[in-house]
Formats: structure tokens, C-alpha cells, sequence
């Protein structure tokens, strides 16, 4: 039988407090620092899941809705959202945490795409993932398309070829 794996299994959570040397001019978590992050996180949470080694295939989304202060503790949490063939989707989500005050602010979300590998480097088979909560139904609904966009925005699809991108938008 076909190995499936849950998500929870893929679950990390990474947490740090903002120095002065990862912050811009605002002294804001730069930018930067914050996707290198999130891909440390991301990356964890497919070798998770795979049980292989992986490599950032692409990263398709990353919204930036609150800045993070330096001081600030930053708490990045990732899992996979969606396995296909060799490649994965990780959602991440960071959140800024104030224990003084007890606030936790949504600050972030990242969409990345890992592929798992051989010790060649070659794409190798990646068990499938079954989603659990309705968070997790509905990324994992969502993915393909993404997957679909990400590929046409790469270059490596002809937006023609498209099956769920064509019923999204009815052509
Ligand atoms: C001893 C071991 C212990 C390990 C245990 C501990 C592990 C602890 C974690 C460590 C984690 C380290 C994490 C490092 C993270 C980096 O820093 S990696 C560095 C940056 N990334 C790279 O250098 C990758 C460079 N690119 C490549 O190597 C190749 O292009 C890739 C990504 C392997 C793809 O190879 P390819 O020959 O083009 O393969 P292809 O069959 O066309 O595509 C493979 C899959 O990727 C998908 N894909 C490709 N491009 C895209 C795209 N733009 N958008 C969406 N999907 C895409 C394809 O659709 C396909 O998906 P499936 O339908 O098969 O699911």
C-alpha cells in the first residue's frame, strides 16, 4: 500500500528573538532575514515528511502584514500543505509574540515548493499527505492550482495546459 503520511507529522515550529544585526533601517526584522527563515523552517517540515533530502524548488507567495521590532519574538511554524509526485508545498506562518502584553500578532505567511531528492540530486517519489483540519482541507484544496501558477510563472507549463487554473477562470 501507498505510503501517506499527516500532516501534524510535518509540523515545526521555530522560535527567535530579533538581534540588531537582522534588522533594516527601521530597525524591522529585514526582509531577507525573515524569508531565510522561513525557508530553514519550510525545509525541516518537507524533510519531515519525506524522510529525504530536500531543495527549495521555488517560493510562490510571501506576505509581509506587520512588521517585526527588533527585540521582538518571532514564531515561525510550517507544514506541508500538499504532496504530489517529487514536490511538496509547506505553508508557513509567522506570527510576533508579546508575553508581556499575552498578544500574538499574525505577521507573516509563506508559500514554498521542496522537491526531494536522490544523492544524485534527481527528484525521487514522495509519499502523499492527507489533511486532517479545515485549515489543512482547504490549502491542501488550493494547492494544485498554486502549483499550476508557480509552473506557468517558471516557465515550465503552458498556461493552456492548465486544468485547474482553467476552471478557476472558466476557459
Ligand atoms: C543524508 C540526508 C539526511 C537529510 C535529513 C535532514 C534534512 C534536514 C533538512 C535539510 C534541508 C536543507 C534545505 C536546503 C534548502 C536549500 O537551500 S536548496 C538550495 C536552493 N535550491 C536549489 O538549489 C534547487 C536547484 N534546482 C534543482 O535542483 C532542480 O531544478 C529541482 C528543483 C530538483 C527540479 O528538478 P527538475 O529536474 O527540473 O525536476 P522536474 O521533474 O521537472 O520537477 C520536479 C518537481 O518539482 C516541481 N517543480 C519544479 N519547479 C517548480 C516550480 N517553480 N514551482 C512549482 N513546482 C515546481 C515539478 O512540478 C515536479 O513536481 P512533481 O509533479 O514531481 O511533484
Amino acid at each position: 500500500m501507498e505510503k501517506t503520511k499527516k500532516a501534524a507529522e510535518s509540523l515545526t515550529i521555530m522560535t527567535n528573538i530579533v538581534l540588531p544585526n537582522e534588522t533594516n533601517s527601521l530597525r524591522n526584522l529585514f526582509g531577507g532575514e525573515l524569508l531565510a527563515k522561513m525557508d530553514r523552517c519550510a525545509s525541516i517540515s518537507a524533510a519531515r515528511h519525506c524522510e529525504r533530502r530536500v531543495v527549495t524548488a521555488s517560493v510562490n507567495h510571501v506576505s509581509f502584514d506587520h512588521p517585526i521590532p527588533e527585540g521582538g519574538i518571532v514564531v515561525l511554524e510550517s507544514k506541508v500543505s500538499r504532496a504530489f509526485s517529487t514536490s511538496m508545498e509547506i505553508y508557513v506562518d509567522v506570527w510576533l509574540d508579546d508575553p508581556i502584553n499575552q498578544k500574538k500578532i499574525h505577521t507573516n505567511s509563506g508559500i514554498y515548493t521542496f522537491v526531494a531528492v536522490d544523492e544524485y540530486n534527481r527528484p525521487i517519489p514522495i509519499p502523499k499527505m492527507v489533511p486532517e483540519t479545515e485549515e489543512e482541507i482547504s490549502r491542501f484544496d488550493a494547492a494544485l492550482r498554486r502549483k499550476e501558477l508557480s509552473l506557468i510563472l517558471s516557465g515550465r507549463m503552458n498556461a493552456a495546459d492548465s486544468v485547474e487554473l482553467k476552471r478557476l477562470f472558466g476557459s
